[in-house]
């Protein structure tokens, strides 16, 4: 069976399956004057869009608003990583080189490594960045997916039958764990790459081990590039993009989602899958392999770039849901707590314009300034503002990706390698302070009914 008929349906089941998805959008549907009814807080929101309070965390402090005289403020979005202003921890003129495994050690330890620790932090971590030949034969090379989240999930779920101790939640067991993830997952991300391009379009098959001593941001430019080559600008760019996507608060989708299946009490590969899954999702991090997309569309449909009503016209069809993908998102646009500005997003445009500069690429960085213009008050003046809406982190960093190199199947598993840190954190915060499992309400809107045997039923 190959893999079409494996998921088709016959013409004559294809009818019948039209009428159960007609029962699914009925069933399914329920009366919206019900959630205000019983104030239901959907998408975990108050009235007026904040997140319910569900947890407590000393990992970061993400702020969108500013109190003056005791009361907010739409303000320039913060971001502290363990109270360090990720600013700071990016790198003056960025001139670090190993400033995301310097972050990692922060955000996993609470700390600011001494030069001696980070030593010895990226040692244990090179020692642990390796897949055996079996593993990258027997999981990554078979059934290569298009899209490479569902390859990392994959991956990362397998890895549990090589494991030894798998199910051991205690905090040495899961710090070990989540350090081998943290290690293993670049090596994961870009090997699954070259199995999928190598499957799918017969790319040359080249798998080369990491190089002890090279940064994460290094060995994932060397392991890629068949000639291993890449400048030094090209991996403090990407070091500092890591940086900036490693951790996001408790509250954002992943890592809320750790936290839930964390609760229960399940192994460290379940829980790093389920995040990874909701890390697709466009309106999460897959959001940035989306703005590429639009991006391309937009060239498709708009004849000159630099026509500031043709994009106008182009952004107000997404919006209506007439043009890209129908979604009506116009992507890389809004955020659930940043109102004037997405701090993450002021240094990845900072970056994007020098590299634009420097490659010849100006007019893709105006485009994307231009966009990033109208979209913003497009959004505003369609949703009768209640709060600003900027630009997010998956703004640029597609730009910059694409200006270094690096193929958009690897857009949002970057983002995961990075993550992972913050989710590892967040699982080891949860775990330590020995939480509740995670049971929000649902409250049942339904009527009950008598049952019908199935002879009687019409
Ligand atoms: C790493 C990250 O996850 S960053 C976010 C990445 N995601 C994207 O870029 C996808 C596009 N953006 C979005 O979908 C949203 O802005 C989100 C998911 C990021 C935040 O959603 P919310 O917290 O619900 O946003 P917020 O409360 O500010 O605004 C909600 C309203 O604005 C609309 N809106 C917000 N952003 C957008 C957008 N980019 N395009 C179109 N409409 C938007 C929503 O549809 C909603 O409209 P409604 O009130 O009529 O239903
Ligand atoms: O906080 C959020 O909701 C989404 C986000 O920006 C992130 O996870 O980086």
């Amino acid at each position: 069976m190959d893999n079409e008929s494996m998921m088709a349906l016959s013409k004559q089941l294809e009818v019948e399956f039209d009428s159960l998805v007609e029962n699914c959008l009925v069933s399914g549907a329920i009366d919206l004057n019900l959630y205000q009814e019983y104030d239901v807080k959907r998408g975990l929101r108050d009235s007026s869009g904040k997140g319910v309070l569900t947890g407590l965390t000393e990992i970061s402090d993400v702020t969108g608003y500013d109190i003056v005289n005791g009361v907010k403020e739409p303000a320039d979005g913060k971001l502290f990583y363990q109270g360090y202003d990720v600013k700071k921890l990016v790198g003056e003129g960025i001139k670090k080189k190993f400033a995301f495994e310097e972050t990692t050690y922060l955000l996993l330890f609470g700390k600011l490594p001494t030069a001696e620790q980070l030593e010895v932090f990226i040692e244990v971590v090179a020692s642990l960045q390796e897949l055996s030949g079996q593993f990258v034969r027997d999981v990554i090379m078979k059934a290569p997916s298009a899209n490479l989240m569902n390859g990392l999930q994959k991956s990362v779920l397998t890895l549990y039958s090589y494991d030894s101790n798998p199910d051991d939640i205690s905090i040495p067991n899961v710090l070990r764990q989540s350090l081998q993830l943290i290690a293993k997952l670049p090596l994961i991300a870009v090997y699954n790459y070259h199995a999928y391009r190598h499957f799918n379009f017969l790319d040359s098959l080249v798998i080369k081990p990491p190089v002890k001593g090279l940064s994460t941001a290094e060995n994932i430019l060397q392991m890629l590039r068949p000639d291993g080559k890449y400048t030094e600008l090209e991996a403090r760019v990407l070091d500092a993009a890591l940086v900036l996507h490693a951790e996001h608060g408790g509250g954002n989708n992943s890592t809320f989602t750790n936290h839930v299946v964390t609760s229960s009490g399940t192994d460290t590969y379940s829980a790093v899958a389920a995040s990874i899954a909701s890390l697709k999702g466009p309106r999460h991090g897959g959001a940035n392999l989306k703005v590429q997309q639009m991006f391309a569309d937009l060239k498709k449909n708009v004849s000159d770039i630099k026509d500031d009503s043709q994009i106008e016209g182009y952004l107000k069809k997404v919006l209506k849901g007439e043009a890209f993908d129908g979604s009506g998102l116009i992507y890389g646009m809004g955020h659930a707590v940043y109102t004037i500005s997405d701090p993450r997003e002021l240094i990845l445009k900072g970056f994007a314009e020098k590299l634009a500069n420097e490659k010849g690429m100006q007019d893709e960085f105006l485009l994307h300034d231009t966009v990033e213009r109208i979209a913003a008050e497009l959004i505003m003046a369609r949703r009768h503002v209640i709060k600003p809406v900027c630009a997010n982190v998956d703004f640029y960093s597609g730009l910059i990706y694409t200006m270094l190199g690096i193929p958009e199947e690897l857009f949002t598993p970057l983002f995961a390698l990075s993550r992972i840190s913050g989710w590892s954190a967040h699982r080891l915060e949860e775990l330590v302070n020995k939480e509740k499992i995670i049971r929000p309400a649902y409250k049942y809107v339904g009527h009950h009914k008598e049952y019908v045997e199935l002879e009687e039923r019409k």
